[in-house]
Formats: structure tokens, C-alpha cells, sequence
């Protein structure tokens, strides 16, 4: 659905020249939710705003829906930004305009008739969840409640990708993961693609199937969630995954316990999928008399199934340890000695 060859966006200030982004390369499958994770500086809006050449690429090739979107300009750009909507932080409403109205403010553009503007606003105003809320005013609306306008309104003429630009930063975690079950929805009720740049790791973990990770305007690492959880391989990355697999209050635990001299080796066992039913600490405890304290886990829900981090302490003969180890490897579980440095 969209292919980024070689994008690069480089802009002049007086300062000198900063390039934000820096010869990306991706792909994007039609029907997915693709979101895009780096801290703030990274080069995310820049990138999603060529999707839609908001912003020109200054080299690089943008291809969306079968459109090479570089190369277009006037019209032919108009006609095939139709099919790429987007939605943003702070909702970009008409404040002087009533929801239905924001809802019908494409449909008046696009010059689609009247009675058919009025049947489609209702359709989007059911869709999103604001029924009975079509004469209210934005000032009278909840955070929530004006990005479902943005999302009605974004939807109006049928697009076939979203692109989201931080779209729920601005909300509380509650409203924030009702937006995101929206999003969710209107994924798979219309097949839309969404692509969606965030800093917060809970989004990608809650809707996204792909992810890319951005730093210095470079893709870092990119891949399916769930592999890209099971096995970071960027500081990067996994500074983002820490972020909702491990508390802070976890790790001042373990670094407190590493420095004592007491006991045998702290591990951190990642399971991934089916991997979290396995039995895997019954089994080291009866086949290598070892015994195993818990000192902390958490599972977390991915699109793609279950994700879990389990912090825990062997203690056993010095044989028993290493068999145990030796056997932790061999399974389907990521496995990491901590030690204190
Ligand atoms: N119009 C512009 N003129 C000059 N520099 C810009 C412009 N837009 C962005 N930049 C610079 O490009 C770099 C990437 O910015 P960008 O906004 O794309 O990052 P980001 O990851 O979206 O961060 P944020 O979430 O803070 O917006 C930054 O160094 C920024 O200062």
C-alpha cells in the first residue's frame, strides 16, 4: 500500500542545514496499523507529513495506493491526497463549526450533494460513538470526543490509509485507550490501512502489527511488534520496550538485589506467545532440583498475542545451576543473567 524508498528531507535555517530525515526505507501492507516510535526530534512528523507531501520530500520516492506521490502536483496531488486523511494532536477542528458540520466540511469540498452529505455525517457521526452529540460545538466536547470528530471527519470521503500524528498525546491513559479501540475497529470494519507516529510504547503494544523505530531520522529497527519485543536489538528499542515490561520501582529492586552476594544468578525470561502457557518453571524445579524464587513478572497484550517478562532468582548446586541454565537456553524463552554492571 505504501513503499518509502530512500526519503530524506532536509531543510535550511539559519543555522545551517538539519536533516530530518534520513534515507528511509519502508514498507507498509494494505489493511494494517504501522506506527512509527522515536523521542522527540526524531524525524516522525516530517515523515508521516510526506506520506502525504505536506511536506516535499528533498529526495526519495513516496508511493501510496499505486500513486507516486513525488511526482505529482495541482490536481492530480488534490485527487490523490482524497484517498490519505489525517488526524492530529490538537484536532485542527473549525471551532465555529457545529460536529456535524466539521463532519460535513469534506464532503462540502469534495461537492458532494447535500442529501447525501446529510445520510454519510450521520453514518460517521454513528460510527465514531457520538450519537445525539451531532449540534454540539468543539468548545463543548471532551479531548476524547473531538478526535472521534477528527476521525469522522478523516473518514468522510472514504480514505484508504489514516495517518495519525500523535493523535492521542494529548489525552488521559482512559481516553486514550478508547480512541486506540476505535482506531482498532475502524481498522477492521473498513479494511482502512493506518500508519501513526507516537512516542508512547502502550500504543504501539496495544494496536500496532508493524513498528519502526526512528532516531537521528533513521529507521533504528523495524519489524512485527512482537519480534521486535521478544528481541530488541537497538539501546533504543529497548529503552521503548522497558517502557511498559518494566516498572522503574522493578529495576531499583533487581539492581538492589544484584548487590548483595547472596543467593544464585537474577534472570530476566522473556516469553513470547504460546511460549507464556509453557510450564517452564515446574519443569526446571523437578528436572534440575533447583529452586526458583519469583521476584517479579508482568504479561502484556500485544495485536498479535501475549507478551510477558518474569524476573526470577535460581538458587541450587553450582552443577544444577548451570544444567538449569543450559536448559533455560534451549527453549523458546529469551534469557538474561543480570549482573550488576
Ligand atoms: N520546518 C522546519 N524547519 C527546520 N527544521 C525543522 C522543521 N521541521 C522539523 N525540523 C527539524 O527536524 C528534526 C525532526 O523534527 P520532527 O518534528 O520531524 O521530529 P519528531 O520526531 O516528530 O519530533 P516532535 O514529536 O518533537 O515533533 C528536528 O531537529 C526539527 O527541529
Amino acid at each position: 500500500m505504501i513503499t518509502l524508498k530512500n526519503l530524506k528531507k532536509i531543510f535550511s535555517t539559519k543555522s545551517g542545514t538539519v536533516t530530518a530525515v534520513d534515507g528511509v526505507n519502508l514498507t507498509i501492507e494494505e489493511g494494517e496499523i504501522y506506527g512509527v516510535i522515536g523521542y522527540s526530534g526524531a524525524g516522525k512528523s516530517t515523515l508521516i507529513r510526506m506520506l502525504n507531501m505536506l511536506e516535499r520530500p528533498s529526495e526519495g520516492e513516496v508511493t501510496v495506493a499505486g500513486n507516486n506521490m513525488s511526482n505529482l502536483k495541482g490536481r492530480s496531488l488534490r485527487k490523490a491526497r482524497q484517498e490519505i486523511s489525517m488526524i492530529f494532536q490538537h484536532f485542527n477542528l473549525l471551532w465555529s463549526r457545529t460536529v456535524a458540520e466539521n463532519i460535513a466540511f469534506p464532503l462540502e469540498i469534495a461537492g458532494t450533494p447535500k442529501e447525501e452529505r446529510r445520510s454519510r455525517v450521520n453514518e460517521l457521526i454513528k460510527l465514531v460513538g457520538l450519537e445525539g452529540r451531532g449540534d454540539a460545538y468543539p468548545s463543548q466536547l471532551s479531548g476524547g470526543q473531538k478526535q472521534r470528530v477528527g476521525i469522522a471527519r478523516a473518514l468522510a470521503n472514504n480514505p484508504k490509509v489514516l495517518l495519525c500524528d500523535e493523535a492521542t498525546s494529548a489525552l488521559d491513559p482512559k481516553t486514550t485507550d478508547s480512541i486506540l479501540d476505535l482506531l482498532v475497529d475502524i481498522n477492521q470494519k473498513l479494511g482502512l490501512t493506518i500508519v501513526l507516529i507516537t512516542h508512547e510504547m502502550h500504543v504501539i503494544r496495544k494496536i500496532c502489527h508493524h513498528v519502526a523505530v526512528m532516531e537521528g531520522g533513521k529507521v533504528v529497527e523495524e519489524g512485527p511488534v512482537l519480534d521486535v519485543f521478544r528481541n530488541p536489538k537497538q539501546e533504543m528499542t529497548k529503552e521503548f520496550v522497558k517502557q511498559i515490561t518494566e516498572p522503574e520501582e522493578t529495576m531499583e529492586a533487581i539492581s538492589e538485589l544484584l548487590k548483595g552476594t547472596e543467593g544464585g544468578p537474577i534472570l530476566k525470561l522473556t516469553f513470547v506467545g504460546d511460549d507464556a502457557e509453557q510450564p517452564l518453571m515446574t519443569e526446571i524445579i523437578q528436572k534440575f532440583q533447583v529452586s526458583v524464587n519469583i521476584l517479579q513478572g508482568k504479561i502484556s497484550q500485544t495485536r498479535e498475542g501475549s507478551y510477558g517478562t518474569l524476573f526470577v532468582r535460581l538458587d541450587g548446586t553450582e552443577s544444577n545451576l548451570q544444567s538449569a541454565l543450559q536448559f533455560i537456553k534451549e527453549q523458546q524463552v529469551e534469557a538474561e543473567v543480570l549482573t550488576n554492571d
